[in-house]
């Protein structure tokens, strides 16, 4: 079966059944991960010019290597899978794409060579790669997972197992998600000295996506792991608050409703996961040949506006709880703001927002424009 995507043309074995490719080497559904991975690389190398050699480290198809060495970068493709790297190969010659090709375990090649792009696109968990890239990346690890139920906590054990840290089942699962993963993202590069600063991050439909620029300074890993701490969280009013540090001081009973259902997640990386003006440039560079140019600009939009606020709250799930109807998102948000709180959309999801107000002062701000 033959795919196009962001202008390069692939040969991936495989029926298009209903419309939509199945192959166990190509995902069109990682189309949109893909778009914005060619368009960070883009922003990122026009802003640090020395960034030349990327490393598609899973390349499976070779999509990702055939679309960065169109784009101008020093391409390596590793995978373990003999058939993925004679994919890849006949992927990169029919688009006249010079890569370097590796077919072996990609932690034992990290730990030969270094790159300054290092791409982890893995199935499930990327911890067991993470050691070998932050010991040998220069500049920009990009980082796919996508087994969201342990991140998330809905499967306790394999989250904790996965990142050494407590991950709580709640009503934001997906932003759970990535500040479960950042947070073991900043422990691993701590151990090589090395800081992690997210430039990019979001999570979409059944993953998370980070882009973690990396400053290899022991103050810089310190500066890392100062954004790690707790969030608290009661299960029946959905009050949280969260508290910066290594170890936890949890709240024993909710200050909002007086329950004693109070869950402790952590430690979670709570600061921020994007830098504004990256991403902003990042959606300059979303050209419209990309397929999923649109989504991928206005998810960007709503990244660049999302408040810093470490938890999000979804409107609809508030007012079921509080047995009221919803609101349109706009006004909703418009009456935070006239009650003097700072609120902005999510990017999980149409009915998603943050404030800085929390469960009860959200409730008084807009339960009028509610009824
Ligand atoms: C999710 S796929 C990669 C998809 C691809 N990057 C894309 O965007 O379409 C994961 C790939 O990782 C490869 N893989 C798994 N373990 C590996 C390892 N230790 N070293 C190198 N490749 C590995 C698998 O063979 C598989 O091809
Ligand atoms: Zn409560």
């Amino acid at each position: 079966m033959r795919v196009t995507e962001g202008g390069v043309e692939l040969a991936v074995p495989g029926e298009q059944t209903e419309g939509v490719e199945e192959s166990v080497f190509y995902n069109p559904r990682q189309e949109l991960n893909r778009d914005l991975t060619i368009a960070t690389l883009r922003a990122y190398r026009e802003r640090e010019d020395r960034a030349e050699t990327y490393l598609d480290a899973m390349t499976a198809s070779g999509v990702r290597g055939v679309r960065a060495g169109a784009d101008g970068w020093n391409v390596t493709c590793c995978d373990v899978e003999e058939d993925a790297i004679d994919l890849a190969r006949a992927n990169l010659e029919r688009n006249d794409v010079d890569a370097a090709i590796e077919h072996r375990n990609v932690n034992a090649l990290m730990h030969d060579s270094t790159f300054d792009v290092i791409d982890l696109d893995p199935y499930g968990t990327p911890m067991p790669f993470a050691d070998a890239a932050f010991g040998n990346c220069r500049d920009l690890v990009c980082v796919t997972a996508t087994d969201t139920a342990p991140l998330c906590g809905a499967h306790f054990n394999s989250g904790v197992r996965s990142y050494s840290a407590v991950p709580r089942n709640t009503d934001y699962h997906a932003e759970m998600g990535v500040r479960i993963l950042l947070s073991a993202l900043a422990r691993s590069g701590a151990r090589f000295d090395v800081g992690v600063d997210p430039i990019l991050t979001h999570a979409t439909s059944h993953y998370v996506r980070t882009y973690l620029e990396l400053e290899h300074k022991p103050t810089a890993a310190d500066a890392a792991l100062e954004e790690l701490g707790y969030i608290s969280h009661c299960e029946d009013c959905t009050y949280r608050e969260t508290a910066f540090g290594l170890i936890a001081d949890p709240l024993e009973g909710c200050p909002h409703c007086d329950g004693n259902r109070m869950l402790t997640a952590g430690p979670v990386w709570l600061g921020s996961v994007r830098d504004r003006e990256f991403v902003a440039a990042v959606r300059e560079r979303v050209p419209d040949a990309f397929g999923t140019a649109e989504n991928a600009r206005n998810l960007c939009e709503t990244l660049e506006a999302e408040l810093d606020e470490p938890t999000h709250y979804d409107q609809h799930k508030l007012c079921r709880n509080w047995g009221l109807p919803a609101n349109a998102m706009d006004d909703f948000l418009a009456d935070l703001r006239e009650a003097g709180y700072s609120a902005s959309r999510a990017h999980y999801g149409g009915t998603t927002f943050k404030t800085d107000a929390n469960v009860g002062q959200i409730r008084d701000a807009t339960e009028d424009g509610l009824a």
